[in-house]
């Protein structure tokens, strides 16, 4: 459901009945969705289910064997692939990183890489990066050409915990300033349904849809899931109520920043744990995967190699 401002605003790519078929397989069939001006989308779905597909095909990188995808004329993308080849022996700086699919004004790019908070690393080695600043690169080099429609395949790949929320938080202010509509794919439920507009629930077809509240109660989705996760996600989108800023002290909802959590902010007394970073109901993060960058690829980004764990 979506709020009223959302409702009016235009539709950026719209999906109508889209089935990919590959191999005499349907990889997903029956994909109705939309993205609009300021909306943050997050699809979920279990492995396989058909997230990152769904996502291809809404910007064009994959074609649908049925159905209808319109997009508005001239739509600028930011995409962050799940997978990304980077040849890893080579040195290769996050300025380089972000200037690798096309040039970018000095000015440009130094912008984005403030507005994910990580100016001062413009000079270093990407393979140095932490998993956290790994991904605000990323996210930066997605930023950085103004796109009307940012598509996120698992941005919070790598990121502990505490960096998950602040990345979070990162995207929902990047679309309150940038006015962009957002696909967010992510396996994290607790934590993404606090910055999410509409939540679609994959699993080869369209499970259920709706506000986070409204798909954590249908059916569908804890027959998915379990109750448990339906259970913490509930929880969890009641509870957030405070960021975790880049150098790691906390903001909270009264605008205050202390340097650690409060014993009373939402993800400490939900119930379960959270030390050693990633904890997830549902499924893990894949740390360190092979990388393909896929979309706006150059041959360069092509290259082919692994990012270090
Ligand atoms: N080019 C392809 N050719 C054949 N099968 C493919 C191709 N791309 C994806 N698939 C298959 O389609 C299904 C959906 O894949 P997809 O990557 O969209 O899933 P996902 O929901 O993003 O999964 P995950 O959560 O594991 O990232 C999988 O079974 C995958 O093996």
């Amino acid at each position: 459901m979506l709020s009223p401002v959302h409702e009016q605003a235009q539709a950026l790519v719209s999906l109508s009945n889209v089935g990919i078929l590959r191999d005499g397989r349907w990889l997903v069939r029956g994909i109705d969705f939309s993205v609009r001006r300021g909306e943050i989308v997050t699809l979920i779905g279990p492995n396989g289910s058909g997230k990152s597909t769904s996502a291809k095909a809404a910007i064009g990188v994959l074609k649908p064997d049925e159905g209808r995808i319109e997009r508005l004329a001239g739509l600028k993308v930011g995409y962050v692939p799940q997978k990304l080849s980077i040849d890893w022996t080579l040195p290769l700086t996050v300025r380089r990183l972000m200037t690798l699919t096309g040039p970018l004004a000095e000015r440009e790019l130094m912008a984005a890489l403030e507005a994910v908070g990580i100016p001062h690393l413009a000079r270093s080695e990407v393979q140095h990066l932490s998993g956290g600043e790994f991904q605000r690169a990323l996210l930066a080099r997605a930023v950085a050409r103004k796109p009307d429609l940012l598509v996120l395949d698992e941005p919070v790949q790598g990121v502990d915990f505490g960096g998950e929320i602040a990345l979070y938080d990162l995207i929902k202010s990047i679309r309150n300033s940038t006015g962009c509509g957002i696909l967010l794919i992510s396996h994290d439920l607790h934590v993404v349904m606090a910055a999410t507009d509409t939540v679609i629930c994959l699993n080869g077809h369209v499970c259920c849809r709706g506000t986070p509240q409204a798909v954590s109660q249908s059916a569908e989705y804890v027959r998915l899931f379990g109750s448990r996760a339906a259970a913490s996600l509930a929880i969890y989108s009641h509870h957030h109520d405070h960021a975790h800023l880049p150098d790691g002290r906390v903001q909270h909802a009264d605008g205050t920043i202390t340097d650690h959590c409060h014993s009373d902010d939402g993800h400490h007394d939900h119930g379960h744990h959270h030390e050693g970073g990633h904890h997830d109901d549902v499924s893990d993060h894949r740390h360190g995967s092979d990388e393909e960058l896929t979309g706006r690829a150059s041959p360069r980004d092509k290259a082919e190699g692994e990012r270090h764990a």
